[in-house]
């Protein structure tokens, strides 16, 4: 049986409506798709605080975590990934990109212009629905 893994990824919106997005590299699963950054969720840990620790591992910043986007349960080959997408601004540090290939601020409107892993398409048509509060 295919393994399940919980996944939590950010939305890190700024003030100019823009989506912190990050090109998954080739070290990792999934290359060269783009992704919210996040990760695996571990034993006792809660959804908001993976994200935390996730983004400051991956980024260098410290980011608040809000409301629930979306809840996806996607099919891989390898795995199913069961995805949580929250929205985030960042409260201390600037974004660099420390495992990911490159991260680029996108306006929302240009969100489809990007190859997104396939898990993240329904958070991208929440974002586009304007089902967000941003
Ligand atoms: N972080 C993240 N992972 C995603 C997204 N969409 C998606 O399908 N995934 C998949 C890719 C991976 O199979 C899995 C998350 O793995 P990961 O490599 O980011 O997590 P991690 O850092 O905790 O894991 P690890 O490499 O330490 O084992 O979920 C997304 O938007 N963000």
């Amino acid at each position: 049986m295919k393994k399940t893994v919980r996944v939590v990824g950010a939305v890190i919106l700024d003030d100019k409506n823009r989506v912190l997005c990050a090109l998954r590299s080739n070290a990792m699963a999934l290359p060269n798709f783009w992704e919210f950054p996040g990760g695996k969720i571990e034993e006792g840990e809660k959804e908001e605080e993976t994200l935390v620790r996730e983004i400051y591992e991956e980024l260098g910043c410290t980011i608040e975590v809000h409301e629930k986007i979306e809840e996806v349960h996607y099919e891989y080959p390898q795995v199913i990934v069961h995805l949580l997408t929250y929205r985030a601004t960042i409260i201390e540090g600037e974004p660099k990109a420390k495992e990911h290939a490159e991260l680029r601020w996108v306006p929302l409107g240009d969100l489809k212009s990007l190859e997104w892993a396939p898990a993240d398409i329904p958070t991208v048509e929440a974002l586009l629905a304007n089902q967000v509060n941003i």
